[in-house]
């Protein structure tokens, strides 16, 4: 193996969603190593546990670059709550000023460490909308609508008070024979009676619900707000109960510009990976 023991790190939490995240300007896990580095030091309750693990690496053309990868090893394009982490880790660690920008898969990201441990992001613009689908599940026909906001997006709306089995539905439609071979996040989004959204997620790469995604609460909001419901900026109430705010501009045809997504980005704990968070 190489890699380079002790890796410090940061446990951080972004609306729940959790990450490792790793200082990797100087190389300490190999890239043929990531990937199973990351699948052992994310299991609950045999290593620190996370949703994912965040590279931040030295970049050309911005403030740094990342490796973003979900918890069971694969790559992602981007991930909203990483990347709120992200800013907040470099600009704690001087890797960056409050206002920066970072490179990812899908783009480069504007990112604003606030004053407080809020964290605001320009989003890349998302693309690939579908509002022409239909999914079966449990035996009923649900419209579906689909976007990449950064990474892929199917967004069903369900009725207030619904019973939803996340993990099932979200297994399901996951791995459907229509986004194949790279597979779908999908939202399970409600009207809530104040105006906002609540948004319950089943993540790829993770394969289960999560306490909150920031690329899915962007493409609920905006769904949501095409359906002429919401308008923005859109309050996003996230499975663990926090707050996201999603601001954009609504276009025309129903797709959004200048899309931004702030919330809370969290520095739990420091610490370093021994050898024995791998077995
Ligand atoms: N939690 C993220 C999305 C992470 C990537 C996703 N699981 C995928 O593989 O597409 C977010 O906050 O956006």
């Amino acid at each position: 193996m190489t890699i380079e023991f002790p890796v410090p790190f940061a446990k951080m939490s972004g609306t729940g969603n959790d990450f490792i995240v790793i200082d990797h300007r100087t190389s300490l896990v190999s890239p043929e190593e990531q990937p199973d580095f990351v699948n052992k030091v994310c299991r609950r309750m045999f290593s620190v546990g996370a949703d994912g693990v965040i590279f931040i690496e030295a970049s050309e053309k911005a403030d740094f670059s990342w490796q973003f990868y979900n918890a069971d090893g694969s790559v992602a394009e981007m991930c909203g709550n990483g990347a709120r982490c992200a800013a907040r880790f470099a600009y704690a660690k001087g890797i960056a000023g409050r206002k920066m920008s970072f490179e990812t898969l899908a783009g480069i990201i504007e990112a604003e460490v606030l004053d407080d441990e809020d964290v605001s992001l320009l989003m890349t613009q998302p693309f690939d909308y579908r509002t022409d689908l239909t999914v079966d599940v449990d035996g009923k026909t649900h419209d579906l609508f689909f976007m990449n906001s950064g990474v892929p997006h199917a967004v069903l709306f369900m009725d207030e008070g619904a019973e939803i089995p996340v993990k099932k539905w979200g297994h399901d439609i996951r791995f459907h024979e229509m986004f194949q071979p790279t597979g779908t996040n999908v939202n399970f989004v409600q009207y809530l009676d104040d105006g906002g959204i609540r948004v319950r997620t089943y993540e790829r790469g993770v394969e289960d619900e999560t306490r909150a995604c920031g690329t899915g609460a962007v493409a609920g909001a905006i769904f949501a707000a095409a359906g002429t419901k919401v308008e923005s900026p859109v309050t996003v109430i996230t499975s663990g109960g926090e707050a996201l705010t999603i601001v954009f501009d609504l276009q025309e045809d129903g797709t959004a510009e200048n899309v931004y997504l702030r919330g809370p980005a969290r520095i739990i704990y420091i610490g370093q990976l021994t050898a024995e968070a791998l077995q």
